[in-house]
């Protein structure tokens, strides 16, 4: 008897996925380069329909034709010698499927190589972590269509399920396009993070609020319209105490963001399209700032300044809090979903946001509650900003004044707040019938007679300024 599917790779998210799969009958065999990691796989897994290889021609071997092994595995140069280490033993018609978050670049040449030989090749973009892999992660897929539905039924059951009972999988389109909506997605998380960590700031440094009232803060957010992973995380970080002194652990931890890359290739990609993704690329470059930790420490010496005193009611002042994170939300889910659909017209693919949304309501990073409230907003306008949804544009509206007031606040406070900025900002200049671009333009055309459009008539113009 041959298995159904081959993972390869039994890191974090490889030995999770693997479960996950054997959980749901399907029998497996596993591969790992180290195989210090199958034998460890060996000794959890104690279902009979695993089959732990130590070979990569056993493991090619020992799965049903046309094979399917799902790659799990550090992104870049590892995946494509992955596959060129399974190249030899594959046969027409087998699929690989690479789980991990590959460059979407990547994911489009690895497709045309291996069509050349005759192996087919989907592009699977994963959330949700450890815990996510094991339990239902989120899933898109991508690639061809028919290929798509010989593994569909696999990737459907180990999904996360939403409260409807649909699987938060659904294919994304051709080739590449399902690693970059999984890109999108992280640059979305970027931002959903930094917007959570500043309000954190403001928090502890503006309103001198205990770790106790924070966290007290957080999960009572949770509660309401913030529902979400990611808000929920925060409340259960603030809880736990450190192992080594009697602080909470939040305060022993080194104020150092670290990144592999996915929010950098989003922030890249909206320059590359001429998508304003402002508070994703606000919030790549507050992990590089973070990171110059001992300039900063220089720095808060030399430019010190105290901040204006102030006397504020806690409680409005959370009130309004919590409706400028929402708002500051909306914003970051609207410039993903901008990104899309500048993607989706450049590289011709038909993205279905509705969709998407779908996949993001549960398994994934991101997920919240009023992700079910994003798709029914796209079910209707697929075309439009999401702050302009009938579903969305009147909670702007009504939360603005408390986004502005509460920004002031963080001004006067000092507070490092790049996230909330760009969010207020993307609205103002989005909604902004007239910038200040004119005189951009008569300044471009004044030192280079780069030319300008009018107002009143058609054409391209240019002044003899002096
Ligand atoms: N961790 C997370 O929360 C998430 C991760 N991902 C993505 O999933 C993928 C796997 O991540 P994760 O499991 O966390 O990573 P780990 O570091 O835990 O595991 C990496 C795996 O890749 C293998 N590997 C690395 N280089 C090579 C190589 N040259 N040849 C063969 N195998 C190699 C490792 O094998 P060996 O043991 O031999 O070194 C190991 O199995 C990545 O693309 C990641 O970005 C996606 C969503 C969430
Ligand atoms: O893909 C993920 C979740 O969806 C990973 O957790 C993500 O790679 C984390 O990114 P970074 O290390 O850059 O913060």
């Amino acid at each position: 008897m041959k298995n159904d599917i081959g993972i390869f790779g039994l890191g974090v998210m490889g030995k999770s996925i693997a479960l996950n799969i054997s959980n749901h009958e399907y029998s497996i065999s596993v591969y790992n380069r180290e195989p210090e990691l199958t034998k460890n796989f060996e000794d959890i897994s104690s279902s009979k329909k695993v089959t732990c290889c130590y070979d990569i021609e056993q493991f090619v071997d020992s799965l049903e034709i046309p094979r399917k092994i799902l790659l799990m595995v550090t992104a870049g140069e590892a995946v494509d010698k992955v596959i060129d280490t399974l190249i030899p033993y594959l046969s027409k018609g087998d699929i690989i499927l690479d789980g991990g978050n590959s460059y979407f670049k990547d994911t489009i040449r690895r497709y045309d190589y291996l069509k050349n030989k005759g192996i087919d090749y989907l592009g699977v973009g994963i959330s949700g972590g450890e815990q996510g892999a094991l339990n239902g992660p989120s899933i898109m897929p991508s690639g061809d269509k028919l290929i798509y539905d010989k593994v569909k039924s696999v990737l459907e059951d180990i999904a996360a399920k939403a409260d409807d009972g649909q699987p938060c999988c659904n294919y994304v389109g051709e080739s590449g396009s399902g690693h970059y909506v999984k890109m999108v997605h992280n640059g979305i998380e970027y931002a959903d993070i930094q917007i959570i960590c500043e309000a954190y700031s403001f928090m502890k440094d503006g309103l001198k609020l205990t770790t106790e009232e924070i966290q007290k803060t957080f999960s009572d957010w949770n509660k309401g319209k913030l529902q979400s992973y990611l808000i929920k995380i925060t409340s259960e970080i603030l809880t736990k105490k450190d192992e080594f002194t009697d602080n909470y652990l939040i305060d022993m931890i080194l104020d150092k963001a670290e990144q592999k890359g996915t929010g950098k290739w989003t922030a890249i990609e909206g320059f590359d399209l001429g998508t304003p993704i402002p508070t994703i690329v606000s919030a790549v470059e507050a992990r590089y700032l973070s990171s110059k930790k001992d300039e900063r420490m220089k720095a808060s010496k030399i430019l010190s300044m105290e901040s204006i005193p102030q006397d504020y009611n806690k409680e409005e002042v959370l009130n309004a809090l919590e409706n400028a994170i929402y708002t500051a939300k909306i914003c970051c889910y609207a410039q993903g979903f901008e990104l899309l659909k500048d993607a989706a017209m450049l590289y011709h693919w038909n993205l279905d946001f509705g969709k998407i949304a779908m996949v993001w309501r549960e398994g994934c990073i991101i997920r919240a509650n009023f992700l079910n409230e994003i798709k029914e907003a796209f079910d209707s306008e697929n075309d439009n900003n999401l702050i302009l949804t009938k579903k969305f544009y009147g909670k702007i509206i009504q939360y603005y004044p408390d986004m502005r007031e509460t920004l002031i606040k963080m001004i006067e406070c000092g507070i490092y707040m790049p996230a909330f900025a760009s969010a207020l900002q993307y609205l103002d200049g989005y909604r902004a019938e007239i910038t200040s671009a004119n005189l951009l333009q008569a300044q471009r055309d004044y030192f280079g007679a780069h030319t300008y459009q009018r107002t009143d008539r058609q054409g391209t113009f240019h002044t003899i300024w002096e």
